[in-house]
């Protein structure tokens, strides 16, 4: 027993201050993986990206776990062990977060071209460190947590992957502030300073490991092992699970990442949020902004994984209590801002991963208390057909926001049901070539779609891509700062005046009620502000999304049908994916 008193991990105070060094590479990288989605307008804007380049460098972030680096990844982890895996592929992470923020700037050169290779080429890097440092975060919670609250420690860990995506896409437009260097170095550096807090904490893993070892215990992994792959694709159910998690995540992620511009697109939401839709921190917008997530965060992991650690119900009944009347008071100081926030495309986009931290715990002790793992996924498939059916093909406001629910639920709902299913299917020596093997071909589906999605949009839309791009061209080419309004009015005109597919899209533009308020406007200096203002008054046409959403139901119908096939598996295989927790159909 004093053996055991001895060890780090035995005393509460350092493992949660260890969860809260390794987590920052969870936060950071999830933050670097959706920020783009905040700033794809202003990088159109501002940059000249098409909506197929901007998918284009979303989607190569997945070629190296395309290829094989998650399996890579996880036989280094095994051998190496959680402190040089991580420093590694955080290591390779940082590097490509910085080189995507130096190509940003125009540190390689600042021709087109150039800027969104350098970008592509780090986002790749990025992209090759980013899902194996996602599975070095959860084993070493495994490593300081078994025995304890590992639960718990596992649903903030997870939940802060979730916030740095929220606070990723929503606050994103605010810290860019026109200039996109300024977003994505500011990105960059979050995952900086989470690699140096992975570094601290390897100076408590080296200490941990040597006391460990004295007591004798030692660390689990399973090896990756081809063999075990192969027995694994002949199982029927977990093919289906696996084809599951790439049909339904591919219309889950690409979607979040295109979210901000359809909901500013089709819906014609906000793009930069108004002066008194702000809130103030220390003289900080930015700060303050990012304080009302942080909160968000905190309740919904006070409403959904603490509860589960007061054994006295009365006390757990006081406490919910006490929670919810501090969240109404929280909710009633923010009420008029939230009204605003929730006609602003990114911030309204970030409440799906948001929402998720709440839903995902409260659906995963569903599960493990009542079962119906197949049949919770067949019914996340069905929301989130419903989602995309619902801002596809209809128009109307109320029925994008009863569509981001859903999609919020679906995303909670399948992942708390999948998970724990693969474990049910799937041996525990063989789990972990399990997950490898279904992060693998996720990455196809998400890649494919998140470049998709772009060159769609395009597709789709080729008289508008050549009006905004003739638009910002001339903008760009007044330089602003020097400029007068007249100058811009008369090359607005020379546009409208132009012949080509961009005339009949923009010939309607009011061009002296412009000027006249773009100099009430205080005369903007930047080509975003300019662009943003025009979008606001409806002079730029807005891309038409219907089809490349319609391609996401095509995804949801994939994910209800083998949905369906799982659940008919499961029933021969007997697996038990409908009982409770522990449960299997031999014990009825
Ligand atoms: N945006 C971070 C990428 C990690 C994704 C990972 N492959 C995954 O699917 N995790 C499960 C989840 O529900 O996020």
């Amino acid at each position: 027993m004093d053996t055991i008193k001895k060890s780090l991990r035995h005393t509460p105070a350092m493992r949660w201050l260890m969860l809260l060094l390794i987590s920052g590479l969870t936060f950071g990288t999830y933050w670097f993986q959706d920020f783009f989605g905040g700033l794809k307008t202003i990088m159109e804007n501002d940059m000249g990206f098409t909506s197929e380049e901007f998918g284009r460098l979303i989607g190569l972030t997945t070629i190296a776990n395309m290829f094989g680096m998650i399996i890579v990844g996880g036989i280094i982890l095994d051998k190496w062990g959680v402190r040089m895996a991580g420093i590694v592929f955080g290591g390779i992470a940082t590097l490509g977060a910085s080189i995507t923020a130096l190509a940003s700037a125009g540190f390689f050169g600042e021709d087109h071209s150039t800027m969104l290779n350098m970008m592509i080429l780090g986002r790749i890097l990025f992209g090759s460190g980013l899902e194996v440092v996602c599975v070095v975060a959860t084993r070493t919670a495994v490593k300081w947590f078994k025995g304890y609250e590992l639960a718990l420690a596992m649903a903030l860990n997870m939940g802060l992957g979730r916030l740095g995506s929220a606070m990723g896409i929503a606050l994103a437009p605010d810290i860019a502030n026109g200039s996109v260097p300024s977003a994505v170095t500011f990105a960059a550096t979050l995952i900086g300073i989470a690699l140096i807090m992975f570094l601290i904490y390897s100076v408590f893993d080296i200490k941990l490991d040597r006391q460990e070892k004295v007591e004798g215990a030692e660390e689990d992994g399973e090896d990756f092992k081809f063999s075990d792959l192969v027995k694994l694709i002949t199982n029927k159910s977990f093919l289906f699970i696996a084809l599951l998690c790439v049909a339904f995540y591919s219309a889950v992620f690409p979607f979040i990442q295109y979210a901000p511009d359809i909901l500013i697109n089709k819906f014609e939401f906000s793009i930069l949020l108004p002066e008194n839709g702000n809130i103030e921190l220390f003289g900080s917008t930015s700060l303050g902004n990012a304080s009302v997530f942080v909160a968000l965060y905190i309740f919904a992991i006070a409403f959904a994984a603490i509860p589960k650690q007061i054994k006295n119900i009365n006390t757990r009944r006081v406490y919910m209590a006490v929670i919810a009347l501090l969240f109404a008071g929280f909710l009633a100081s923010i009420w008029d801002v939230m009204g605003i926030w929730l006609q602003n495309g990114s911030k309204t986009a970030a409440l799906i991963p948001l929402g998720t931290i709440i839903f995902t715990p409260i659906f995963g002790s569903y599960v493990d208390s009542k079962g119906k793992a197949a049949s919770l996924m067949i019914l996340g498939a069905l929301l989130l057909i419903f989602a995309h059916v619902s801002m596809s093909l209809f128009n109307y406001d109320w029925l994008a926001y009863l569509g981001l629910i859903s999609l919020g639920i679906a995303f909670s709902l399948v992942p708390a049901a999948m998970w724990p299913s693969v474990a049910k299917i799937v041996a525990e020596n063989r789990l972990g070539t399990a997950y490898a093997s279904m992060f693998t071909i996720q990455n196809w589906g998400l890649g494919l779609f998140f470049w998709g999605i772009g060159a769609m949009v395009d597709w789709f839309n080729p008289k508008i891509v050549a009006a905004k791009q003739a638009i910002a061209d001339q903008l760009h080419a007044f330089n602003l700062k020097d400029n007068t309004i007249t100058t811009i009015r008369n090359g607005l005109q020379d546009i409208g005046l132009a012949s080509g597919q961009e005339r009949e899209v923009i010939q309607e533009m009011r061009f002296d009620e412009i000027s006249t308020q773009l100099a009430a406007n205080n005369s903007p200096e930047k080509v975003d502000e300019v662009m943003n203002y025009l979008s606001s008054l409806g002079e730029i046409p807005a891309y038409d999304y219907t089809y490349p959403i319609l391609a996401l139901v095509g995804l949801g119908v994939i994910s209800i049908y083998l949905a369906f096939q799982l659940k008919k598996a499961d029933a021969k295989q007997r697996y038990g994916l409908e009982l409770p927790s522990g449960q299997t159909p031999d014990d009825e």
